[in-house]
């Protein structure tokens, strides 16, 4: 089993530091990199995967300078992309087949090996049909598969679900959650549900840095004691909406219920509530979920 170690690294863009002196030691395990758009997270991912050379740090697997590794890093790695390219007009079988070849899979293995990923992620009744052909939860499915090919220690996965239906968001996640033994699998999202449940440890990243780490457990209990619930009158909400990160409001007879996330009580009478992992996002990006909510 390879380990990965992160020693402060650091990518900066011009005057723009994206990734800031980020240390880790990754072994088997799912890792979830869970951050608002702009956090660093992509630029993370393309470092570990060699495209981009970090500003300084180092990368090392097993010890070892992943760029001094060139070929043999690369072997041992596989990597979805959030922009993932295709042929449409390939069949996913001939697509696969052919980036077998350019992943240098023995030719005697390769067939079995297509069949064996197009399994995996529920394509081998489709393996003919052209790609053109499929829907957006199957192109991404289709890119698991080729990431598969080599059978890899390290798996990069960029943003997979983004623009899944939960449906295909689940299946996604099943299939993930199967085919981690004996890998690391880092996966990085701003979607809470795709790394709540199947990551070993979650990993909040905030400007180029990682601000929590730990047990989905872990990360959620880091805002015990800051997650609010009160049922306040109508006129005070938009008061409170403007003053405080509100997770969650429900219209209950005439009050409205409101679960808010705030160091301080927001309200007279309001109760701590139990915290989940989308609170934790909330507090630490109240301002990415704002814009999102200002774009909606
Ligand atoms: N090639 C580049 N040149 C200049 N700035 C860059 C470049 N690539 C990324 N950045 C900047 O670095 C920061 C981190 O970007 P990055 O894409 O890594 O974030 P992210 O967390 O993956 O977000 P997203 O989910 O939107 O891709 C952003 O402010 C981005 O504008």
């Amino acid at each position: 089993m390879p380990e990965l170690k992160l020693d402060r690294v650091t990518k900066q863009f011009q005057n723009k530091i994206a990734v800031d002196q980020v240390s880790l030691t990754l072994k088997e395990g799912i890792y979830g990199f869970l951050g608002a758009n702009g956090a660093g997270k992509t630029t993370l991912l393309r470092m570990l995967c060699g495209v981009l050379k970090p500003t300084s740090g180092e990368i090392l697997c097993n010890g070892t300078e992943i760029r001094k590794m060139d070929g043999e890093f690369r072997h041992i790695l596989g990597y979805l992309p959030q922009d993932f390219g295709y042929y449409p007009d390939f069949s996913a079988k001939r697509y696969l087949e052919y980036l077998a070849a350019c992943k240098a899979v023995p030719k005697d293995l390769a067939e079995q090996k297509v069949q064996e990923v197009l399994q995996l992620v529920g394509l081998l009744g489709v393996q003919k049909q052209k790609i053109k052909t499929f829907s957006g939860g199957m192109i991404r499915r289709m890119g698991i598969a080729q990431a598969l090919l080599n059978d890899p220690e390290i798996l990069l996965l960029d943003e997979p679900t983004s623009g899944l239906d939960p449906k295909e968001r689940i299946r996604f996640r099943n299939i993930i959650s199967a085919m981690s033994k004996d890998r690391i699998v880092i996966l990085s999202t701003h979607i809470v549900s795709d790394v709540e449940f199947i990551a070993d440890e979650i990993l909040l990243m905030k400007q180029g840095q990682i601000v929590e780490q730990g047990t989905s457990y872990e990360v959620t209990e880091s805002v015990k004691g800051k997650v609010w619930e009160c049922l306040v009158l109508p006129k005070e909400v938009q008061r409170l909406n403007e003053m405080y990160s509100v997770s969650n409001l429900r219209n209950e007879k005439d009050k409205v219920y409101l679960r808010i996330v705030s160091d301080d009580s927001p309200w007279e009478g309001a109760v701590q509530a139990e915290p989940r992992l989308e609170d934790v996002y909330l507090y630490y990006f109240k301002e990415a979920a704002e814009n999102v909510e200002n774009l909606a």
